[in-house]
């Protein structure tokens, strides 16, 4: 058990390189049970946790998994038949596990799959999946903790789903590539990430035509094959610097993103008094001594992002006034307020409304991280914090950041990782002859 230790009040400056996507990456590599032909030479993979998962998961289906952590370059072959059944003990860490439903459905016919469960954002049901693999002909029962569905043919269909879930919206579009006819998905999630995976997919032979737009037609083909593929950056990791730069009033160049991704936090840093710099390959964010007050709420892309919701809280938090932060995606992501209580905000919660009264002198304090962006909102806390801030339960920033305190170190950051069993023994892999910044 490892915590991160964070010695706040330095100002952020200097360049950070943003890894490939990880919300990308994960229905990217699921889709790749898809191809009985070729094999898969993806490049820009993130090393992070949930990645690995994935891999461990597609592993125990039968596929050739060869990740170079390295060079961020993985391999990956599903050419030998595939297993169908995904366990409990390997979908039970990360929930997008449940993105290979589609691929082995349409794939063998039948795919059964442990439900990955609540988590700490919210209850996440999956009707839509239900609903629109059943739109396409599968017979879908859950029994025993495990979402079981079969076809002998899946068959195209239109299919509306009642919220444009990005999950729901990526499998349906893996499944529909082997359907026969055309399937139309309405109301379909718009995020870049969908972008991608439809990209993706055509390399491998399919026909996905419409998105980024509200409707996806995907026309059904016999066989899928591999190719390569570069992954495009990580919008989340993007902005989650963003926020580090302004919450520290710095000057950083947020490199190898694409600002587009980020319009919408953008918009809001900008009303918040933060001067955002287009470049060619990213951003420049320079910060603010006096930070405006603003009402944020998250919807689906090319809305305010929910992943960006705690970090942004803490921007919010420290505005001169009242800011209102409205979540309209998962009903539980406010864990991280909680925590933040700790460190001296001051809020109320009212449903889905957070009011924010700032400017709050946060104050370092021992706080843990419910969820991946939870923990990184807490540790931009601590570096606007005064004092010592410890975060604990860090292997869930892991889950979605590489080398989260190297790259805040890098940019001058106090920050550093100990293992909790031994508080003054750093752990391996987090050297303890960085530059101490004292
Ligand atoms: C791996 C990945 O890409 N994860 C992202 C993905 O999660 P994920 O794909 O799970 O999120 P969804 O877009 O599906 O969820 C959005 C909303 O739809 C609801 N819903 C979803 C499916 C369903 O069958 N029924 C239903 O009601 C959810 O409860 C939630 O309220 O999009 C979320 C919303 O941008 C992000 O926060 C996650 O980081
Ligand atoms: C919520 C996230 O991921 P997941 O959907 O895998 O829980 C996230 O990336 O912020």
């Amino acid at each position: 058990m490892e915590k991160m230790v964070i010695k706040g009040g330095r100002r952020l400056t200097g360049r950070v390189h943003i890894e490939g996507s990880k919300n990308a990456a994960l229905p990217i590599q699921a889709a790749s049970l898809l191809a009985t032909v070729g094999s898969f030479r993806l490049a820009n993979v993130p090393s992070l946790l949930d990645i690995i998962t994935m891999n461990r998961l597609l592993k125990f289906l039968n596929a050739t998994v060869v990740f170079d952590q390295e060079k961020h370059e993985l391999l990956l072959d599903a050419q030998k038949p595939v297993a169908n059944e995904a366990p409990f003990e390997y979908v039970d860490e990360m929930r997008a596990s449940l993105l290979v439903m589609g691929p082995l459905l349409a794939r063998t016919g039948y795919a059964k799959v442990a439900l990955p469960g609540g988590c700490a954002i919210g209850s996440r049901p999956i009707d839509l999946h239900i609903k629109g693999l059943s739109a396409l002909g599968a017979q879908v029962d859950q029994r025993d903790g495990y979402i079981v569905a079969q076809a002998d043919r899946l068959t195209g269909a239109r299919i509306y789903l009642d919220f444009p879930s990005v999950g729901a919206t990526e499998d349906l579009m893996m499944a529909a590539t082997r359907a026969t006819g055309i399937t139309t998905i309405e109301n379909a999630a718009r995020e870049p990430e969908i972008i991608e995976l439809a990209n993706f997919l055509n390399k491998m032979g399919a026909r996905v035509h419409g998105a980024g737009t509200t409707v996806i037609r995907i026309q059904g083909v016999n066989f899928l094959h591999g190719c390569e593929y570069r992954l495009m950056p990580d919008r989340i990791e993007a902005g989650t610097f963003m926020i580090a730069a302004a919450i520290t009033n710095g000057d950083v160049v947020v490199a190898d993103t694409i600002a587009e991704h980020n319009a919408s936090l953008i918009a809001k840093l900008e009303e918040m008094g933060v001067t955002v710099v287009r470049q060619d390959d990213g951003v420049r964010v320079l910060g603010t001594a006096v930070l405006l007050p603003t009402n944020i709420k998250t919807m689906p892309y090319p809305g305010f992002p929910t992943d960006l919701q705690p970090q942004i809280s803490v921007l919010q938090l420290l505005a001169n006034g009242v800011s209102t932060l409205d979540e309209r995606i998962f009903e539980k992501r406010f864990m991280h307020l909680e925590e933040l209580r700790r460190m001296n905000a001051k809020f109320q919660i009212s449903g889905p409304v957070a009011v924010l009264d700032g400017p709050t002198k946060f104050s370092g304090a021992e706080v843990t991280a419910s969820d991946l962006r939870a923990g990184a909102a807490l540790v931009l806390a601590g570096l606007a914090a005064d004092g010592v801030t410890q975060v604990r339960n860090v292997s869930e920033i892991d889950r979605g950041y590489y080398h989260f305190q190297q790259k805040l170190r890098a940019l001058g950051a106090q920050i550093d990782r100990i293992d909790i069993a031994d508080k003054f023994k750093l752990s391996p892999g987090h050297p303890t002859n960085e530059t101490n910044h004292d």
